[in-house]
């Protein structure tokens, strides 16, 4: 006798192939080297599909993705989820239209985030590229991205993103010395956030070079 899952297989495998080609595409692009990274997509209201910890994720495949609940429990498997999980679902748990969270290591994201640590944000201000962000109509605006001090405590890295969105609306932030974590409605938006504020950091290193 099988037992009847608790969520939709189909939306899984769904969320499965979009996160594999998705990631496939960063890996290539030297975003998640030596199994660094870890993405996720919401499959329903109490499901999360999530990278499972380690691992290269340039070699992904479907069997690389188990489920969570929106405490980052496993659901019907014994595999060990991502060891970032809790910064993926406590996303999920407080905002319901979050459909993914992509969370990667490139070189731009890295060397930004031991810059500004001390700031604790990089400003962005003046770019076109600000648009990409949902919700930014102009160039004539300035974001504050993040950057949070690192831990190997997900639960004090989580209540220092908590205590962000208390006080601010945003699609992104960076950890010291680690990398960015963005997200969106769907993989589309999460993507054209993450790639905006890679590209964004990388014109702010290139700049910094320049004004030497
Ligand atoms: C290999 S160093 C990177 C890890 O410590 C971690 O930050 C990471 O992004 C991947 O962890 P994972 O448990 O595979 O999701
Ligand atoms: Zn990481």
């Amino acid at each position: 006798m099988t037992t009847a899952l608790p969520y939709d297989i189909q939306q899984l495998k769904h969320c499965a192939d979009e996160i594999v080609l998705n990631v496939r595409e960063l890996a290539a692009a030297g975003w998640t080297p030596a199994t660094s990274s870890n993405f996720s997509r919401r499959i329903d209201q109490h499901h999360v599909a999530i990278t499972v910890s380690g691992g290269d994720k340039g070699r992904l495949t479907g069997n690389d993705i188990m489920v969570v609940d929106l405490d980052g429990q496993p659901v019907a498997t014994d595999r060990r989820p991502s060891a970032e999980t809790l910064l993926h679902t406590q996303l999920y748990k407080r905002f319901g239209e979050i459909g993914c969270v992509l969370h990667t290591h490139s070189q731009n994201q890295t060397v930004a985030s031991r810059l500004y640590a001390g700031a604790g944000h990089v400003r962005l201000e003046g770019y076109e590229m600000l648009k990409a962000l949902s919700g930014n109509t102009t160039h004539e605006t300035a974001l504050e991205l993040p950057v949070l001090p690192n831990s190997q405590d997900m639960h004090t890295l989580a209540a220092q993103v908590d205590a962000l969105l208390d006080r601010q609306c945003m699609w992104g932030y960076l950890i010291d010395g680690h990398g960015l974590y963005a997200w969106g409605r769907d993989m589309a938006e999460a993507r054209r956030h993450l790639e905006a504020l890679d590209f964004l950091l990388g014109c702010e290193l290139e700049l910094r070079k320049l004004q030497r």
